[in-house]
């Protein structure tokens, strides 16, 4: 479980989260959902402390980073590090051995070479992977299918659906809404620094609909298609 009260964030005069508060359930997956800039990226990041921030954040298991594995949207891996050398690097961090790494490579990357000539989706991969075998408790992915291949994607949600039988707690925040209406048991709409929708699964649809109504309006009339 992962509590947050009265969690606030502001860059300089930009005030991103304001005073949020919610509760992360064991078991269970959460969808972070709200426009570009909404702080989805932030709310993460304050969670998994890289971030200084108002209000608190406590877990069940603490101190909550030593059990958190962060996916960022774009992870970065240092030069003449192997893909095999960075899953050893994160797992040794946290005291863990990782035996028969190769068996467990369930991307097929290749863990020879360097991690930072993978491709896009590649590194998404290798970061998912290592978080993975690092055996966290809680997970919080920042668009984990954005850019992996469509093979990835359905492997990806099903390590999810594993995740969360094996009682973990998961965020994920993402564009495409049914990647989180397949894995997700509630969707939090951010706007504004604050959760302005909270729903559960039999109201996927409904929210869906409501974000897809804000978001067309009369704006495509508006561009005088002919
Ligand atoms: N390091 C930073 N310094 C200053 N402002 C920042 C910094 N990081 C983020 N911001 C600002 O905070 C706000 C929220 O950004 P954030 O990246 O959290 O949004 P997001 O919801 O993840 O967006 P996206 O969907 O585009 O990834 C934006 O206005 C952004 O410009």
């Amino acid at each position: 479980m992962i509590a947050i009260k009265g969690l606030s964030k502001r860059y300089g005069a930009n005030e991103v989260l304001k005073s949020i508060d919610v509760q992360f359930d064991k078991g269970r997956v959460y969808g972070i959902v709200g426009e570009n800039g909404a702080g989805k990226t932030t709310l993460f990041r304050c969670v998994a402390g890289l971030e200084n921030h108002g209000g608190e954040i406590s877990s069940s298991l603490e101190p909550l980073k030593n059990h958190l594995g962060l996916l960022l949207a774009e992870p970065y891996f240092f030069p003449k590090i192997t893909g095999e050398e960075y899953v050893r690097l994160l797992c040794n961090a946290r005291g863990r051995k990782v035996d028969g790494i190769d068996g467990r490579n369930v991307f097929d990357l290749p863990l020879g070479k360097y991690a930072s000539a993978y491709s896009t989706g590649m590194k998404k991969k290798l970061a998912l992977t290592a978080i993975l075998l690092q055996g966290n408790e809680y997970f919080v992915l920042d668009e984990p299918f954005n850019g992996v291949d469509i093979q990835g994607n359905i492997v990806i949600t099903e390590i999810i659906r594993n995740l969360k039988e094996l009682g973990k707690t998961v965020l994920i925040s993402s564009h495409i809404f049914s990647t989180l209406s397949d894995t997700c048991d509630e969707i939090h709409l951010l706007s504004g620094g604050r959760f302005i929708r909270s729903v559960r699964q039999a109201d996927f649809p409904v929210l869906e609909a409501e974000m897809k109504q804000a978001a067309i309006g009369s704006r495509i009339e508006a561009l005088g298609l002919t």
